[in-house]
């Protein structure tokens, strides 16, 4: 085999020309591939030249047959871009404008607390209740905008409970706000709205003993539809989604034109059974990344504080919550379908490398690989308590260890703050704020200024390079100083009617 470097005259012209070199080798390149026997390849490349060009071969033809791989591979080491190559581009921003409808006991108060922190990381406006509303937006009356403390506007995310009003809900978020909620399998769901319920709702206070097999024999006896609070008594996820929940359970048809309609409006309906699948979707769909969608179990019943359903019963709560019966299983195969259309595998990593993440962050948090799991009872710390339904039912919470560093407790002690504490920590940061974009605006007289009661959003994106914010430093946009106000829709002022819920129960 003939070196080309070693001076063979008729080799020369290739040597001693650069131009003539790099025009030779991608001649003989083509030609030593796919024209000529091995033996006349070698003739005219060095083994160092065959042997490079081996390796951009195999390169490129492993780059394009295993992408996917490949960026998965970036993904474990936090590199921001999706895994899937139809995703969005890497470059593209955070989505932030987001209407998570938080439905009851379906794990919603998990989701809520990680778009609250995805709202504080990234400077956002998180839309929350007027005082009169308590912690919810005066569920169970349809949502009004009115519902909106002035301080929370304009909003990127609104996430605490509320009926759902679509209608109110475009009014008063941006155009390319994307609608999210979550289901849950109508016969735990039920049991755990039952038990939780028991001592506020009154169809459920009526049954003899308490006993879910009485209320379930003959539910007439002992719900209300027009009764406060029976929503939790009856098909309670269409109510919350704005549905009729007494609508005759024989026609079907109602709960398959309310399933369809709600398919345009939602573009992720998550399923509590699959919450880290249905996490994979919205992180996708948002363009977040894998920390964003990081979580600590909220709101969890001890195992003490739940009963057990016969067997019998299965059937019996899917036919009393027919319409709930029928959205979970349509919406239970729209995740499933768009989980394969995304593909399983891909699916079933991210899910692990969440899981890894989340282990990773228990250990920051508690030290250890499980959280330490408190009843309320236990927990020392006030605001920490979540919130008990009644004395027979206790709700898991969390202390952090006082061994865990200072940079870790502000970190864990979001993932793990209580719904109603959270909602209340984020008015006062927000208002603080509020109150000094106003001071700041008003130094300005000669700028025209829209009324700060503005529905505007403040902004729909932010950039992946931001820094994480502090929430009461201003109301300057993470994109850049200004926020986005839309010239088309004039900004209005927002009247507040006191609102008194007319039954006891809130949560706060
Ligand atoms: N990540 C995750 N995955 C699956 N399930 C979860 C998760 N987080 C919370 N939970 C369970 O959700 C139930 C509480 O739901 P909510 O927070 O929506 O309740 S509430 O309506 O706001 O009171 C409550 O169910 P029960 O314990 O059966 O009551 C929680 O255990």
């Amino acid at each position: 085999m003939h070196d080309a470097g070693s001076g063979n005259g008729e080799e020369q012209p290739f040597i001693d020309n650069k131009r003539s070199l790099a025009q030779s080798d991608s001649w003989w390149s083509s030609i030593c591939i796919w024209r000529l026997p091995v033996p006349v390849i070698c003739r005219k490349m060095s083994l160092k030249k065959i042997f490079l060009l081996l390796v951009v071969i195999c390169t490129v033809s492993l780059l394009l047959h295993k992408r996917d791989y490949l960026t998965w591979y970036k993904e474990s080491f936090h590199v921001d871009c999706p895994v899937r190559l139809n995703s969005p581009p890497c470059q593209k921003p955070k989505h932030t404008n987001i209407v998570f409808l938080k439905t009851h006991k379906t794990a919603s108060t998990t989701m809520q607390n990680l778009l609250f922190r995805f709202g504080e990381l990234n400077n956002l406006t998180v839309a929350l209740p007027i005082q009169a509303c308590g912690h919810q937006f005066c569920y169970p009356r349809s949502f009004n905008t009115q519902f909106v403390h002035p301080h929370t506007l304009p909003a990127n995310v609104i996430t605490n409970h509320m009926r759902f009003n679509k209608t109110a809900l475009q009014h008063l978020m941006p155009n390319d706000t994307i609608y999210i909620t979550i289901l849950r399998e109508p016969v735990s769901m039920f049991e755990s709205l039952f038990t939780y319920y028991s001592r506020h709702c009154e169809s459920f206070k009526r049954v003899p003993n308490g006993s879910l097999e009485v209320f379930l024999n003959r539910p007439y006896n002992y719900y209300r539809p027009l009764e406060y609070d029976s929503s939790y008594a009856h098909n309670c996820l269409t109510f919350d989604l704005g549905g009729d929940k007494d609508w005759p359970a024989n026609d079907v048809s109602y709960a398959q034109a309310f399933a369809a309609e709600l398919d345009q409006v939602f573009s992720l309906v998550m399923i509590s059974e699959y919450f880290d699948e249905s996490l994979v979707l919205l992180r996708h769909l948002l363009s977040w990344n894998l920390e964003d969608i990081l979580y600590v179990k909220l709101n969890m019943r001890t195992e003490d504080s739940k009963k057990s359903v016969a067997p019998d019963l299965l059937a019996k709560i899917r036919a009393w919550n027919s319409i709930d019966s029928y959205l979970y299983d349509y919406f239970n195969a729209t995740l499933w379908r768009k989980l394969s259309e995304f593909g399983l595998v891909h699916v079933e990593r991210e899910v692990q490398l969440l899981r890894d993440a989340q282990e990773r962050l228990m250990k920051t948090c508690f030290g250890r690989e499980e959280p330490l799991f408190r009843s309320t009872g236990e927990i020392k710390r006030k605001d920490l308590r979540p919130w008990k339904p009644n004395e027979k039912v206790d709700i898991v919470g969390y202390d952090l260890p006082s061994n865990i560093s200072r940079e870790a407790q502000k970190l864990c002690l979001k993932y793990i703050m209580p719904e109603i504490s959270y909602t209340e920590v984020l008015l006062r940061s927000q208002s603080l704020r509020h109150s000094q974009s106003k001071r700041k605006s008003s130094q300005k007289p000669s700028v025209p200024q829209p009324p700060t009661h503005t529905l505007q959003p403040r902004h729909s994106h932010v950039s992946r390079n931001q820094q994480p914010a502090s929430p009461a430093k201003g109301h300057s946009s993470v994109t850049g100083a200004k926020s986005i106000l839309n010239p088309k829709s004039i900004p209005k002022k927002v009247v507040i009617t006191k609102y008194k819920p007319k039954s006891p129960h809130t949560k706060a």
